[in-house]
């Protein structure tokens, strides 16, 4: 199959969707966002989506979405609040603002994949153009103290590679796990010129599929490693250029790059992982670094709709 053919009359949408049978559903049951294309007019809610931001948790994404609705001064009808779109789900929560799609993806890679499938139909049904998705995440810095932003300029899994390993109909397929440097770029200059308090870094990210032992913790319910093994470990990670570790990268860069969308990462580390492993830093200061990310971003989509 070309990649027109997989464009399925892309005359009006550009993102590509490499399945040739949802063209011929007459109903696409977006189940973990409690959407479907049948029962709902996707194309008129959301049609006019150009930015989606996503990540880990639900809080996150609904602050992210009460930030960004003022930062863009965007007017709910009165004696109404955002309202979360997928909450009958209760798996992922979705808020629409304008332009913005602000939505949960949990922890991980299965449960960000599922959430992306679904959210790349959603494009694909409401017939959006010209999107962005940005993961707004969290992450452990490697010789970076906390509060640090890292935009990421490149993905590795576990063992450095630098694509997807996933299994279907029994077969390992491989996808090169790639975020547009341009957009990369931009950020990075953005973030420079708006954010100039703080440390804001390019860098390559480590995913891997466990936060403990996946990232050579010595705090997990297991470990067979000592402390030198683990610090020889994370010596390896910063000589090959690793600046951060966290566990979604890798799936939403292969799957933006497969479906044609341009992705960038942007996360805070909440601690530097050559001083230790435990996370405890206090509530007050996590919520102000968790809210660094979402800082560059509204700078980033207010420059894009020419707000500044
Ligand atoms: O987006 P978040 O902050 O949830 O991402 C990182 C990676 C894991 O999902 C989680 C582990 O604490 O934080
Ligand atoms: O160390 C960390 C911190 C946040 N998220 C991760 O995956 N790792």
């Amino acid at each position: 199959m070309t990649e027109n053919q997989n464009r399925l009359n892309k005359s009006d949408c550009d993102v590509i969707l490499r399945n040739p049978h949802i063209s011929s559903m007459t109903d696409d049951v977006l189940y973990h966002l409690s959407l479907s294309s049948g029962s709902y007019d996707l194309q008129q809610m959301f049609g006019d989506i150009k930015f989606v931001c996503m990540g880990g948790t639900p809080k996150r994404m609904e602050s992210f979405a009460n930030f960004i609705q003022k930062e863009l001064n965007i007017k709910l009808p009165t004696g109404t609040v955002l309202d979360d779109i997928s909450k009958r789900s209760y798996r992922y929560s979705m808020y629409k603002i304008g332009p913005v799609l602000s939505i949960s993806h949990g922890m991980g890679i299965p449960s960000l994949s599922i959430m992306l499938h679904e959210v790349i139909k959603l494009m694909y049904h409401a017939k959006c153009k010209d999107v962005i998705f940005i993961r707004l995440g969290t992450c452990g810095g490697i010789g970076l103290p906390g509060g640090t932003l890292v935009i990421t300029e490149s993905v590795v899994d576990g063992l450095l590679r630098p694509y997807l390993e996933t299994h279907v109909l029994g077969k390992t397929i491989k996808r090169p796990a790639v975020l547009d440097k341009e957009l990369a770029e931009e950020l990075m200059d953005v973030g420079k010129e708006q954010l100039p308090d703080y440390n804001i870094v390019m860098g390559k990210t480590m995913c891997t599929y466990d936060f403990y032992e996946g990232q050579g913790r010595l705090d997990g319910a297991f470990c067979d490693y000592n402390e030198q093994d683990k610090l020889m470990h994370l010596e390896v990670l910063r000589k090959e250029g690793v600046t951060n570790i966290e566990m979604e990268s890798l799936a939403f860069a292969a799957m933006c790059s497969y479906a044609g969308i341009k992705g960038a990462v942007v996360c805070v580390t909440l601690l530097n992982r050559l001083h230790g492993d435990q996370v405890s830093v206090p509530k007050s200061k996590l919520e102000e670094w968790q809210h660094r990310p979402q800082e560059l971003a509204a700078a980033f989509i207010k420059k894009r709709l020419n707000l500044v």
